[in-house]
């Protein structure tokens, strides 16, 4: 059985609700156990039990939010023991072009730093709905969330898992 944790910082719960869907998406894959946790129950060196990690975060200024940062810095001390997990990322903004790829970026960075296998966003094969409102290098939504932003966060999520189902 292969694990994925889906955590963020979300200080008005739009990323939590990506999250959630994201979850719920990943969970519809067997032999897939799926931890969708609140960021305050999670410490860096959670990380290790995991194959798979989900990291989100709110744009805060074009780039991720202090308590995310502080959360990935304190991953220096797991430092050698995520390579070859799977990561991916996602985000909530509150503009169309406020920063959603320089968000995810810096995930993913930190993610690529550790070894880790990253997966992006591609435009769901299962998706029919001309809106997607795919990240690319990670999934994305701004302004109000729709059910649609709501749906591709369960495509990802799901595609996700697929992978670490895959691969771990
Ligand atoms: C301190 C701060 C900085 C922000 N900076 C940006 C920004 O640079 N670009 C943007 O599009 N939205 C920005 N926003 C809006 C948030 O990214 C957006 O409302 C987000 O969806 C909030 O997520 P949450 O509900 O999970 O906390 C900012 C909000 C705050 C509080």
């Amino acid at each position: 059985m292969s694990s994925i944790l889906v955590t963020c910082y979300s200080r008005t719960g739009k990323t939590k609700m990506l999250a959630e869907s994201i979850g719920k998406g990943a969970k519809q894959v067997e032999g897939v156990n799926v931890d969708v946790l609140a960021f305050n129950r999670v410490t860096a060196s959670d990380l290790v039990r995991y194959d798979g990690i989900i990291l989100g975060s709110p744009v805060y200024f074009g780039g991720i939010a202090a308590e995310l940062k502080e959360f990935i810095d304190d991953t220096t001390f797991v430092r050698g023991k995520l390579v070859g997990k799977v990561g991916a990322a996602f985000t909530t903004a509150g503009d169309r072009t406020g920063g959603k790829e320089t968000a995810i970026l810096s995930i993913v960075q930190a993610m690529l730093i550790h070894g880790m296998i990253v997966v992006g966003d591609p435009i769901s094969t299962e998706s029919t709905n001309e809106e997607h409102n795919g990240g690319h290098y990670g999934l994305a939504a701004d302004g109000q969330l729709t059910e649609n932003d709501l749906l591709q966060a369960e495509y990802f999520g799901k595609y996700v898992a697929t992978v670490v189902s895959r691969i771990c």
